[in-house]
């Protein structure tokens, strides 16, 4: 078995201007990467890339050992099965209950095969893993949530096909830091129960990095630095102290009579 679960190789991707520039980084089976860096460095481009939503110009995306630059529809679709992505936002269906919502992470088939009492436990085992409980909201329309809830669901249609991968663009964004620390408890519960590999795409440094094997700091579209948390709190690199005390409010300026 192959233990590496994904490797982007020399990926390139411009738009009007250059966003990837060369990127390489392998992720291994069962690792939670997170992937930091400063705005409009390319961090959502290259979540979109693993699975073929943005095409890179040059370079490769292999899952599991299967390319997804060079696949077919079909091999698309399979390799597509494997990842579930957890979208800025939630993005949820506003006119979809929840059980619709979720039930959205599975093909027409899939939902087909399984039949109307199948597809409700699979769903609802899906809510559980989310620590929401299906009774309480299963026909409820995401405007009747919390935020918090709601990146739950979305985290739960993620995770209703039993991806071996887990994509998260900005889990946390909009959440105050209570609910923030949910969802972060959450996808390392996840991790550790179902397994599989994390990619989160962050701008949340302190709460990600409790819950990573590694972080991964793009600038400029390229990997500036890979390492551990410790590593990278500990990182010498100009770029990553830059980055990292930033993040750090300056007092001075909190005292300012304004
Ligand atoms: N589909 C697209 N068409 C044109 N330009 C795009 C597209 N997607 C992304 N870009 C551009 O690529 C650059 C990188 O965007 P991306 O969303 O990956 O940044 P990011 O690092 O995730 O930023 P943020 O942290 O603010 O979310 C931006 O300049 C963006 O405008």
């Amino acid at each position: 078995m192959n233990d590496v679960m994904v490797e982007y190789i020399d990926l390139y991707k411009a738009f009007d201007h250059p966003v990837l520039a060369g990127v390489t980084l392998d992720v291994g089976r069962g690792e939670t990467i997170s992937v930091v860096g400063h705005s409009g460095t390319g961090k959502s481009v290259l979540l979109k890339n693993t699975i073929g939503l943005i095409v890179p110009d040059a370079g490769d995306v292999v899952i599991d050992g299967q390319s997804v630059v060079r696949a077919d529809r079909r091999q698309l679709a399979r390799i597509r099965k494997k990842v579930g992505y957890v979208f800025q936002n939630a993005a949820l269906f506003d006119s979809m209950s929840v059980f619709e919502n979720v039930a959205q992470g599975l093909s027409d088939e899939e939902q087909k095969e399984l039949g109307t009492k199948a597809l409700l436990a699979k769903v609802a085992e899906a809510l559980e893993l989310v620590n929401l409980t299906p009774r309480k909201v299963l026909s409820k329309l995401p405007s009747e949530l919390s935020g918090g809830m709601r990146k739950r669901v979305g985290i739960a249609r993620a995770i209703v096909g039993r991806p071996e991968i887990l994509l998260y663009d900005e889990p946390v964004t909009g959440l105050d830091p209570v609910n923030g620390t949910v969802v972060h408890r959450l996808i390392d519960q996840l991790s550790t129960e179902l397994g599989v590999t994390s990619i989160i795409v962050t701008h949340d440094i302190e709460g990600t990095l409790p819950i990573s094997d590694r972080v991964a700091m793009l600038d400029h579209g390229r990997i500036r630095f890979v390492g551990t948390a410790d590593e990278f709190r500990n990182s010498t690199d100009a770029l990553v102290r830059a980055f990292l005390e930033r993040d750090v409010p300056d007092t001075d300026d909190l005292l300012e009579p304004v």
